[in-house]
């Protein structure tokens, strides 16, 4: 992989709601990878998650819009246009899409416990980098899991990733730092109702809007 466009970390989630934790989760990332800029793919819906509880999509990106907040990360709903739900053909749509980024995935230590059960999972892995960000009562789960038994023969430390200037894929890069406890789960709990806060006409599109107001070649960026 000839690392030639802009890097970009790709964060997807439920963010129902988003949290100081995926604010504080991406920036390290960004940091520890040199990253040069993170996306929050605000999932329509996770395959793997009941629909009863989830928070419209409008509201789930607004509220992320807060969340991110001066800092280098762009919200986007774009697997609602791209009509995709499942990682694989995400990846492979925005690679299609993005021809000059390079792309990473991002997820927290509980993803990777349940990766073995994504579709195509080690497709999936060879189609981009993947970073794994420790996460307090999962790391253990995570590490003795069916996919960490298959990718950890693709271990590649943070520093090596960041210095080089070409890698290739399936690549495990496990980002330790000072775990973070916050979880959308405990947010709800304490408020049930902060959607109902989060008012307003659907937020715009930051990655597609950025295609039209980017400067760039004629291509997408
Ligand atoms: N505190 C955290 N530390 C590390 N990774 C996190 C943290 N919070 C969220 N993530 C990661 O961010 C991505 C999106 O997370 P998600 O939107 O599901 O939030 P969540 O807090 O895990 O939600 P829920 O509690 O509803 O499961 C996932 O890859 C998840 O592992
Ligand atoms: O592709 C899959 O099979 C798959 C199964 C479960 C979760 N995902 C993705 O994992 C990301 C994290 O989801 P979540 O709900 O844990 O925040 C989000 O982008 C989901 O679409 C993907």
């Amino acid at each position: 992989m000839d690392r030639n466009g802009p890097l970009t970390g790709l964060l997807g989630g439920s963010f129902n709601p988003a949290h100081g934790g995926h604010r504080r989760v991406s920036l390290f990332a960004l940091e520890a990878l040199g990253l040069d800029e993170v996306w929050w793919m605000v999932s329509p819906g996770n395959p793997l998650k009941p629909k009863a509880g989830m928070a419209p999509l409008t509201a789930r990106v607004t509220a992320a819009k807060r969340a991110s907040r001066a800092a280098p990360i762009r919200v986007t709903a774009i697997e609602q246009s791209l009509g995709t739900r499942y990682t694989i053909d995400t990846v492979r749509a925005l690679k299609r899409r993005f021809p000059k980024r390079r792309f990473v995935w991002l997820m927290g230590a509980d993803n990777l416990a349940q990766f073995h059960l994504w579709k195509d999972w080690r497709a999936l892995a060879r189609e981009l980098p993947i970073a794994v960000i420790a996460r307090p009562g999962y790391d253990t789960d995570a590490l003795a899991s069916p996919a960490m038994a298959w990718l950890r023969r693709f271990r590649l430390s943070a520093a090596a990733f960041a210095n080089r200037s070409e890698w290739s894929a399936p690549a495990l890069i496990e980002l330790r730092f000072d775990p973070d406890p916050r979880s959308a789960t405990a947010i709800r709990r304490a408020d049930p109702h902060w959607a109902r806060r989060m008012d307003g006409p659907p937020p715009r599109d930051e990655v597609t809007h950025s295609l039209i107001h980017e400067p760039s070649t004629g291509h997408a960026a």
